[in-house]
């Protein structure tokens, strides 16, 4: 079975407080990106053991460190499995804020629910990805949702950018989340996302932040000047995403802006 794990963007992103834990409660709405994913191929593999390959951008850290194979041996915890092989063809940015690697493993997990027909249900898979990282259960359902909590505790949200422009910037920076969370002091706001959202996105620019941005935007002034430049290009809206180092832009047309050379570029109409 292939699948293909897609891209996400935060709308907004308040760290409200620091947890008895060391993780943090924050609002947020995610937006997948469908047309910014990887390629995910799992088969029975007629060896004895599992192989796991990979193509495209080249992921730092051991492939044993995989989020991958770590959703397989979660699954493995409940069902037998035959050996696998499986491909991961990397197409999505990481260190970037973008929740790649977080919408792999999510994908595998549903991957092998549905191949195997081992009918964990929606929650069920949630938890699970909630073990692999605060990022990865909104991958499961895949759709904009206001996310509270560690990132993982979903209420509907009505939101359409349908007919928007979207692009998204990547320079060749990685924040680490851990360290842009040890940045933050955390703040409780009076308005709510979802208040700021309901408001015309004309507003939003007054309106809607990013927690991460001022931090980040003061290490790496470089991100702060791609989020000035989509402005000026247009934007109605411009914010980084997650972490960063993406930034992102929502335009009511197509952007014809050039970038540095070594930027990724991704545009796409929502
Ligand atoms: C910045 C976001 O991308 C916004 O969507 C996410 O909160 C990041 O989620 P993620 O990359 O899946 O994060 P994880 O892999 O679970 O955690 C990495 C590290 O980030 C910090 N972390 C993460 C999520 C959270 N709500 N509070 C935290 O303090 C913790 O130090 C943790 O050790
Ligand atoms: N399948 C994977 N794809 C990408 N990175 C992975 C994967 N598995 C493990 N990793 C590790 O996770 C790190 C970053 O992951 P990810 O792509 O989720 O970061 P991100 O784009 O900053 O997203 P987030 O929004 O979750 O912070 C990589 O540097 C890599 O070491």
């Amino acid at each position: 079975m292939i699948v293909f794990p897609n891209a996400k963007i935060n709308l907004g992103l308040l760290v409200t407080s620091k947890r008895p834990d060391g993780y943090h409660n924050i609002e947020t709405i995610f937006h997948p990106v469908h047309q910014l994913c990887d390629i995910l191929e799992v088969i029975d593999n007629d060896e004895k053991e599992d192989v796991f390959s990979t193509s495209g951008l080249v992921i730092d850290g051991p492939a044993s460190d995989n989020l991958i194979l770590k959703a397989l041996a979660l699954i493995r915890e409940c069902a037998p499995l035959p050996p696998l092989k499986i491909h991961l063809h990397k197409k999505i940015p990481f260190g970037a804020g973008l929740g790649g690697g977080s919408a792999d493993a999510s994908f595998m997990l549903k991957l092998l629910n549905e191949q195997y027909h081992l009918n964990l249900s929606t929650r069920t898979l949630e938890l699970m990805a909630a073990r692999l990282g605060a990022d990865c259960p909104v991958f499961i359902e895949n759709k904009p949702v206001l996310a509270r909590g560690i990132g993982n505790e979903f209420s509907p949200i009505n939101l359409s950018l349908s007919h928007l422009w979207l692009q998204i910037v990547i320079p060749p920076i990685h924040v680490p989340t851990a360290h842009a969370y040890s940045n933050i002091s955390p703040f409780q706001p009076e308005s709510s996302l979802e208040d700021l959202l309901s408001r015309p996105i004309e507003n939003w620019k007054a309106t809607l932040k990013n927690d991460f941005e001022s931090s980040v935007f003061e290490r790496y002034p470089e991100i702060m000047a791609i989020k000035e430049h989509l402005y000026n290009q247009g934007a109605l809206y411009a914010a980084m995403s997650g972490s960063g180092s993406a930034v992102f832009g929502l335009f009511k047309n197509k952007p014809e802006t050039e970038w540095a050379d070594n930027y990724v570029i991704h545009t796409e109409q929502l």
